[in-house]
């Protein structure tokens, strides 16, 4: 990896057929960073998360892209979207993959970090279950787990909280707002924008491909911009129990 960031773009561009799906994307993201990788349906930031991450055939540059898979691996932990689990394996086996990058998953190093994420997830008493037979939002949680477990110094996460309760969605941003202060980079994609603007140090808003506003939350949901990427009026506030913002209306006709 160049530099001390743990993640540069610098121009991604992404093309599907004829589409420009990411539009020269440039950002760089630092230790202690949680951001929330925002926009509407079909803004592209999925395939931002995975261009940035080398799994798809991206122009402009891409620090982890350019590295050997087995070096990324060390680096980034990445939780797709799809929350699909294909084998039927026990919970703490699935957990216990995230150490396969460090070679480790039988030594004491790598058991307790096996242990440490599955407490943290609270998935003590799944532990021996097979992962095909978890609710969607157990699944989620043992992913979360499996990406802790990998102990990287960035995480990049493609819609983690969906499908989790409230409380689970709490604590997953919790959760990654501390691996933010312990000093590691995390990046999430985000519909919530309301726990976006509790948890998240910093919000990147991409449109169309292109990132049209990136910074301290309350500067992202102004509410130009939330009626320009989103076609929605919404309401920011600081409280004493921290900033709070609730989207209020769908605006009437086209986006302004
Ligand atoms: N394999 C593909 N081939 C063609 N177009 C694609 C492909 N994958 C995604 N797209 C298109 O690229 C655009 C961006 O998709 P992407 O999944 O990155 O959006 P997103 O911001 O993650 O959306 P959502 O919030 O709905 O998950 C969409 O218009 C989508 O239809």
């Amino acid at each position: 990896m160049t530099g001390a960031a743990p993640l540069i773009l610098d121009q991604l561009t992404v093309k599907r057929g004829q589409n420009t799906v990411v539009d020269g994307a440039s950002l760089s993201a630092g230790s202690g960073e949680f951001i929330g990788l925002i926009g509407p349906n079909g803004a592209g930031k999925t395939t931002l998360l995975r261009a940035a991450l080398g799994l798809i055939p991206a122009s402009g540059r891409a620090s982890l892209a350019a590295l050997p898979a087995a070096k990324r691996a060390q680096l980034a932990a990445w939780m797709p979207q799809g929350r699909d689990a294909v084998w039927s394996m026990p919970v703490e086996a699935l957990v216990a993959l995230g150490r396969i990058p460090h070679f480790d998953e039988g030594r004491p190093s790598g058991r307790a970090r096996i242990e440490a994420a599955i407490a943290r997830l609270g998935l003590g008493t799944l532990r021996h279950r097979p992962v095909t037979e978890l609710s969607g939002g157990e699944l989620t949680r043992v992913l979360l787990a499996r990406m802790l477990a990998q102990d990287t110094p960035l995480l990049l996460a493609d819609e983690p909280i969906a499908g989790l309760d409230p409380a689970h969605q709490i604590g997953a941003m919790q959760l990654f707002r501390s691996l933010a202060d312990e000093g590691r980079c995390v990046i999430a994609s985000l519909h919530d924008l309301g726990l976006a603007v509790r948890h998240c140090t910093r919000l990147i808003l991409l449109d169309q491909g292109r990132i049209v506003a990136d910074g301290a939350p309350e500067a992202v949901l102004s509410a130009q911009n939330l009626a320009r990427s989103f076609g929605i009026s919404g309401h920011f506030a600081q409280t004493g129990d921290g900033p709070i913002f609730q989207p209020l209306r769908v605006l009437g006709g086209e986006r302004a």
